[in-house]
């Protein structure tokens, strides 16, 4: 065609063209990429194109990798031109503006950013994450334990409050993190804002494009919160009352002069990231224990045949090993980032006889790459046997140690590798063991007793994907254990109520975050109170009126509109646990039960 001819690149002798997919000239296969789970589309030109091939769209070129070897190739071995970022159409200054660390080009900024980023990320490691994932994980068991249904909701809860104290040393701004980060989702993800798949959208003014209205708006409050956080940690450190963090850490070390703008930038990329990536492998663990009972039992043999009927703390990691097996595999089976974050080469290269042009857009697709059958036999089964026993490609010894988290493909390659593993393994150690020490996850019965069906690969579309809402059972495992997680739950609340009673007085400003819900307000009054088809973090924002600190919960003093803790599973079933909105919502007619967010106003106003 003419567009191939204008295009075509005088290639070296013997040297070719990447194959893949036929295109329609310019445009290319848009039109054949699914909207939802574009990666089993991408995986599948895999299967015929081989592990490493390339697409155009809307003329740019796209190579996608789904060997974990070829990835190290170019991306590890030859990180020198192959660590830059492509250009995000729906953020076009993602590549420069210092905001976003991992979005940011191979520039000086970025080197600056990703040393500070590893020194904070690594002084907190030592200090054990300053035990911030166990306190969550204790708060976080007995909510589930109490309403299982709101899951997505206690989980987001958990990595948001883990991060946000990692981030600025308090959980109260774990909300509105949430709300910005889910945003900043849509804007980067090729599935969520337009101009990322019609690019000249891009060129629309402001005035005339609702994506740039809509991320601006977005932006301010991210800055807004973010200076908030920072100025809260500066007068906890005035009053010599600040609890560790990433910034107090840089606060105190920084040499005269250094400026904290560009630190708060950071930190506010660190806890963007551990806001929402965390929850898709505490979900994908769920569905996991759902069609794999037999793997839940084993993990409950080894907990409660080595802890002796103790709830698993990060200190009894080496005595765990099919515990972090579960965790790899959860990561394995069901790729948290499945078409991985691009990278972008900055000059022409061959590879194997293959030729990638400068500029082309690099794709580590981290769906193919779980399912190489040379590495991973049988890549469809969830079997955390394969970390443990010789027999399996992907053992290694010894035991104490492995398996874990660091150097694994899921976390990128070469120069980019993700900065947060220290805080992803902990999480999900705690989280997973936790879970599966307290409860029997199982799927449902209907009242005929036949087993309700639980989706097999229904995910999300966003960047993170994360499984569509499915139903469950958490059934405590006894009575003892049920009133044990009260108790850790307690003592966890107790600490958090000693922390606001300390930071009393300091006057964060106004967000006016009841109009940066309105939309969502909208949403919720057209669709009746709930929205079931949306995006889980979106739940977050779902009644913006709701101030109470906990969805479905309130102090214990108040029995009035506590849930009683489940007793058995049959009772539980009679009685569902509704918080207040709830029944009120239900008293005026609508017929499903609302989903709850921590009302965002409120969650500023405790302090
Ligand atoms: C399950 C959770 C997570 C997964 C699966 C994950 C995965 C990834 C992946 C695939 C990349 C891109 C690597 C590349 O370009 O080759 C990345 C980058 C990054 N991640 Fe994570 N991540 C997770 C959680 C976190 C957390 C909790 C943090 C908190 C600090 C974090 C910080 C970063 C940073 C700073 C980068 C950018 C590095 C750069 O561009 O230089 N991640 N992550």
């Amino acid at each position: 065609t003419v567009y191939q001819y204008l295009n075509r690149k005088k290639l070296p002798p013997g040297v070719q063209e990447l194959p893949g997919p036929w295109g329609i000239p310019y445009v290319g296969r848009v039109h054949d990429i699914p909207a939802k789970a574009s990666w089993l589309k991408f995986y599948e030109w895999a299967q015929l194109h081989g592990p490493i091939y390339q697409t155009t769209i809307f003329g740019e070129v796209h190579v996608w990798i789904s060997s974990e070897q070829i990835a190290h190739d170019l991306l590890s071995k030859r990180a020198l031109i192959y660590s830059d970022r492509p250009t995000i159409p729906n953020l076009p200054d993602n590549r420069t503006s210092g905001d976003y660390l991992a979005l940011l080009g191979r520039t000086d900024t970025w080197k600056r950013q990703r040393r500070l980023c590893g020194h904070l990320m690594h002084t907190s490691a030592l200090d054990q994450l300053h035990a911030y994932p166990a306190l969550e994980r204790d708060r976080f068991l007995y909510l589930m334990a109490r309403s299982p249904a709101h899951y997505r909701e206690w989980i987001e809860q958990f990595t948001s409050r883990t991060v946000s104290r990692l981030s600025w040393g308090t959980a109260h701004p774990a909300q509105v993190l949430r709300h910005t980060t889910f945003g900043l989702l849509e804007t980067i993800s090729p599935s969520g804002a337009l101009p990322n798949i019609i690019g000249f959208l891009r060129h629309v003014p402001e005035w005339a494009s609702p994506w740039k209205q809509k991320e601006r708006r977005r932006h301010e409050l991210e800055d807004k919160v973010f200076r908030a956080n920072v100025g809260f940690v500066g007068e906890m450190q005035g009053r010599e009352a600040a609890l560790p963090s990433f910034i107090g850490t840089f606060m105190s070390e920084k040499d005269e002069g250094e400026g904290t703008e560009e630190a708060m930038r950071v930190v506010g990329l660190m806890a963007i990231a551990g806001a929402l990536t965390i929850g898709s492998p505490i979900q994908s663990y769920l569905l996991a224990m759902c069609h794999y009972p037999e793997w839940q039992r084993k993990l409950q043999d080894e907990i409660d045949s080595v802890l002796e009927g103790t709830c698993p703390q990060w200190e009894d990691r080496e005595k765990l090993p099919l515990l972090r097996a579960v965790v790899k595999e959860v990561i394995r089976w069901r790729p948290p980032v499945p078409t991985g974050i691009p990278h972008a080469v900055e000059k022409d290269d061959i590879y194997n006889g293959y030729f990638i042009p400068a500029g082309a857009t690099i794709h580590a697709l981290e769906w193919g790459i779980t399912r190489d059958e040379a590495v991973y036999p049988d890549a469809e089964t969830f079997n955390p046997q394969r970390w443990l026993d010789p027999g399996f490609p992907t053992f290694r010894a010894p035991l104490t140690q492995y398996p874990n988290l660091n150097g694994f493909s899921q976390f990128g390659f070469g120069r980019r590798t993700c900065q947060g593993i220290p805080i992803v393994e902990q999480d999900l150690f705690l989280t997973m063991g936790g879970m599966a020490w307290a409860f029997d996850i199982r799927k449902q019965r209907d009242a005929a007793g036949n087993e309700v069906p639980v989706h097999w690969l229904d995910y999300t579309p966003l960047l993170i994907a994360k499984p569509e809402e499915f139903p469950f059972d958490a059934v405590p495992r006894s009575a003892a254990k049920m009133e044990l997680m009260r108790n850790m739950y307690e003592s966890a609340k107790a600490k958090e109520e000693a922390e606001k009673a300390v930071a009393k007085g300091y006057a964060f400003p106004d967000l006016g975050l009841v109009n940066q819900g309105k939309d969502i307000e909208d949403l919720v009054n057209k669709e009746g109170g709930r929205v079931a088809s949306v995006e889980s973090d979106r739940h977050v924002l779902i009644d913006v009126r709701d101030s109470s600190p906990e969805p479905g919960l309130s102090s214990r003093g108040d029995s009035s509109s506590e849930p009683e803790e489940p007793q058995s599973e049959t009772e539980r079933e009679a009685k569902p646990l509704l918080h207040e909105d709830e029944k009120r919502h239900l008293r005026k007619g609508k017929k499903e039960p609302m989903i709850t967010g921590q009302g965002v106003p409120g969650a500023w106003k405790w302090l």
